[in-house]
């Protein structure tokens, strides 16, 4: 039996994948596995049975991956599956930026009660003017899943779109509309575009990366949307450039205390994935990717750990998480040569200071002994 606990209201559709030997809910203690949204871990307390946290979703800045990783947990998350449903969402944030819709609608509000509801709105909606995005510029800085995305609508729009990522992978590059053009570093959408929206991951590189001074360098009246993380963007910062007419309006979806009530702020509460179809699609693949990891030790979209799929074929696989270091192959090998148990498959992949093995065998090993080799940081047998 596998308990999974639920930091967060998972999808039914996807929990529902769970078959008969899983224990899941909100209650559970000495899990095996975590199913997670947007909820923090960094203040919980992980218990040793712990073997992997799925995000049902992109960001995992609410996870400490650090210690995942010295704890030998795995992390996963879904990349890709929430990004129409944020693409929609930044395609209203484009619009509401620049038409004074919510200002408009809220105005229309203050009228009821009056005579002649019908002429007033007339006389003044002229203060609610806003201009199209047709033909305007677009930067996007983060060209994953979501900035591809969001570029490829842009353009579709009649917009004139720059992006710029220093990592961008081939798969997004391949999806990505040739109509891009490629800036080459972030001072090109800045000092170029009418419009920038920011998908990059929040990381110590990206952390208030729109400050003062590169708000200095942006277009007279820009119109800033947010919907990676809030602390991408130094938010005094930015009503700083509000109160100077520099920046037009900041689109969030991140609420922080000091601009949810602020004149050309709109913060939404963290609504980009909230659709059902998202909902469901992050829930469907993070589930399968924890049962495919406690089942066979199989690992698809890990944050912390390489990606090493391979299929069963014996009845015993020992699964290690260790130290990307010399020699730990060799070390298991003579261990089982010692206990004269066959080695029928061995898979061996790193990421970064980490590294994954998995032995597939018909005889069992002692555990123990692999345990207590230098830099093994998690042993576990599957049958
Ligand atoms: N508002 C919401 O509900 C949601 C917000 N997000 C946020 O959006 C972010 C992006 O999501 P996805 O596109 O799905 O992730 P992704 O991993 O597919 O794309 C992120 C892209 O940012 C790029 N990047 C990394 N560092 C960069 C830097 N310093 N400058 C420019 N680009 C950089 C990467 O190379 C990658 O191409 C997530 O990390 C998350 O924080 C994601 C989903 C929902
Ligand atoms: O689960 C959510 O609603 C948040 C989605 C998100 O921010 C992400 O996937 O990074």
């Amino acid at each position: 039996m596998y308990k999974i606990k639920l930091m967060n209201k998972i999808s039914k559709v996807g929990t529902d994948l769970f078959g008969q030997q899983y224990q899941i809910g909100e209650d559970i203690e000495n899990e095996d596995g975590i199913l997670v949204r947007s909820a923090s871990l960094h203040d919980y307390q992980f218990p040793s049975t712990l073997l992997a946290i799925a995000r049902a979703g992109a960001g995992v800045n609410n996870i400490p991956i650090d210690q995942c990783s010295e704890q030998g947990i795995v992390v996963f998350n879904t990349p890709g599956a929430n990004a129409n449903a944020v693409k929609e969402l930044v395609l209203c944030a484009l619009f509401l930026s620049s038409r004074q819709i919510v200002e408009g609608i809220d105005w229309v509000k203050t009228l009821k009660g009056q005579e002649g509801v019908g002429k007033l709105v007339e006389k003044g909606k002229s203060q609610f003017v806003g201009p199209e995005i047709d033909g305007k510029k677009l930067g996007i800085i983060g060209l994953g899943a979501i900035g591809v995305h969001v570029a490829n609508a842009a353009i579709k729009l009649g917009m004139e779109v720059y992006g710029y990522d220093p990592y961008i992978s081939v798969d997004a590059a391949w999806g990505m509309s040739k109509w891009v053009k490629n800036a080459q570093n972030m001072d090109t959408i800045f000092s170029e575009c009418d419009y920038i929206t920011l998908h990059a991951p929040s990381t110590p590189e990206t952390k208030a990366m729109i400050n003062q001074e590169s708000i200095a360098k942006m277009k007279d009246g820009v119109r800033i949307i947010n919907f990676a993380r809030a602390d991408l963007v130094d938010s005094q910062a930015v009503l700083e450039g509000i109160q100077k007419g520099k920046i037009k309006k900041y689109i969030t979806d991140f609420a922080t205390e000091d601009i949810i009530d602020q004149k050309d702020v709109i913060v939404m509460p963290h609504l980009g994935a909230s659709t059902p179809e998202s909902e469901d699609n992050c829930a469907i693949m993070a589930v399968k990717e924890m049962q495919d990891y406690l089942e066979n030790g199989n690992i698809t979209h890990s944050v912390n750990l390489p990606s090493v799929h391979e299929p069963r074929t014996t009845k015993y696989r020992i699964c290690l998480i260790h130290k990307n270091v010399p020699n730990m192959l060799a070390q298991f090998a003579t261990l089982f040569a010692n206990k004269h148990i066959n080695i029928e498959n061995m898979v061996n992949k790193a990421k970064g200071e980490y590294a994954y093995t998995m032995i597939d065998t018909q005889d069992v090993v002692d555990c123990e002994e692999l345990k207590n080799l230098d830099h093994v940081i998690q042993v576990r047998v599957i049958e």
